[in-house]
């Protein structure tokens, strides 16, 4: 239990005699997993996301753990009587942060989406981007244990897009969780993604080879402590991972998960060493 959410026999369905939009389904959700769901219009992909984030309650079946979570819906209430960083502050305090905490938080967020410069708009006349903008900030501000996204990207413009699947890497690289939807088939393409699809009521878990991770991958060489293993988070994003001599690894990464690797390799207790980085347009890359 604990930090997984797992579902067990899970069934929903809305009034008593409505159809079942779910049933049966079971999943576990360790700290770590980066999952996606899939299925046609309708099939239930909200439903699902709001009962792993415990939103919704199970018409039956069983919702266990209690990582602390944080939830993007597909709609996003944007006429709220408050300014973003307002918003923010506030929810980081239902979150639990100190007020100092929260500002810092709401700050970096709001900067790190470029919507710093709204942070004192009043939110009802913020455009959709950039309601979007605090919608994805809100999720992420105090460092949830699980993160649930329903479409989140839609409505972004690309820095932010960047800028949210990054956050993602890191959540992971962290141990947290994400579940996400995304009409987009090649969003987070380049991490190791568990994909499940919702059909006819059921989750099924999409078999076979992960697809190779797609587009450039940087080289990394990193020396690590004396009998150390590579941090859990960094062999997730990492392409693959070879010990080419006593506490020494040679990581193919993703370039876009590059920056997010080398972070948590220096952050690491105690850090690794980074030997080299050879970005993938050296022609002296290793395929
Ligand atoms: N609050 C609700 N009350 C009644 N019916 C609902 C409610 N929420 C969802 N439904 C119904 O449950 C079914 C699944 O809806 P859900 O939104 O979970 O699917 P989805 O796969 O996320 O759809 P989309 O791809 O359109 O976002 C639909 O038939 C929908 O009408």
């Amino acid at each position: 239990m604990g930090r997984e959410r797992r579902l067990e026999g899970v069934g929903r369905r809305y009034g008593a005699r409505g159809p079942w939009v779910l049933r049966g389904v079971g999943l576990s959700v360790p700290p770590g997993a980066l999952i996606r769901v899939e299925g046609a219009n309708g099939t239930g992909k909200s439903t699902l996301l709001r009962l792993l984030a415990g939103l919704d309650a199970p018409t039956e079946g069983r919702v266990t753990g209690r990582p602390r979570t944080a939830y993007v819906p597909e709609r996003f209430p944007g006429a709220l009587p408050f300014t973003p960083a307002g918003y923010l502050r506030h929810l980081g305090a239902v979150h639990g942060l100190s007020r100092a905490r929260a500002a810092r938080a709401a700050d970096v967020w709001l900067e790190r989406f470029g919507a710093a410069a709204h942070a004192r708009t009043p939110m009802r006349r913020l455009s959709k981007g950039s309601s979007q903008k605090v919608a994805v900030a809100q999720a992420l501000l105090a460092d949830p244990e699980l993160l649930v996204l329903d479409e989140a990207w839609t409505g972004l413009d690309a820095a932010a897009r960047a800028e949210l699947e990054r956050a993602v890497a890191e959540r992971t690289a962290d141990g947290g969780a994400v579940v996400f939807v995304d009409h987009d088939p090649r969003r987070l393409a380049g991490a190791p993604v568990a994909v499940h699809v919702v059909r006819d009521g059921a989750l099924h878990r999409r078999t076979g080879q992960p697809a190779p991770a797609p587009g450039p991958r940087a080289t990394v060489e990193v020396q690590g402590p004396p009998g150390a293993a590579l941090p859990a988070g960094v062999l997730r994003l990492a392409a693959s991972a070879a010990e080419t001599a006593p506490g020494r690894h040679r990581l193919s990464v993703p370039a876009t998960r590059s920056d997010v690797v080398l972070r948590a390799l220096l952050t690491a207790a105690p850090p690794w060493h980074v030997v080299s980085v050879r970005p993938p347009a050296d022609p002296e890359s290793p395929r």
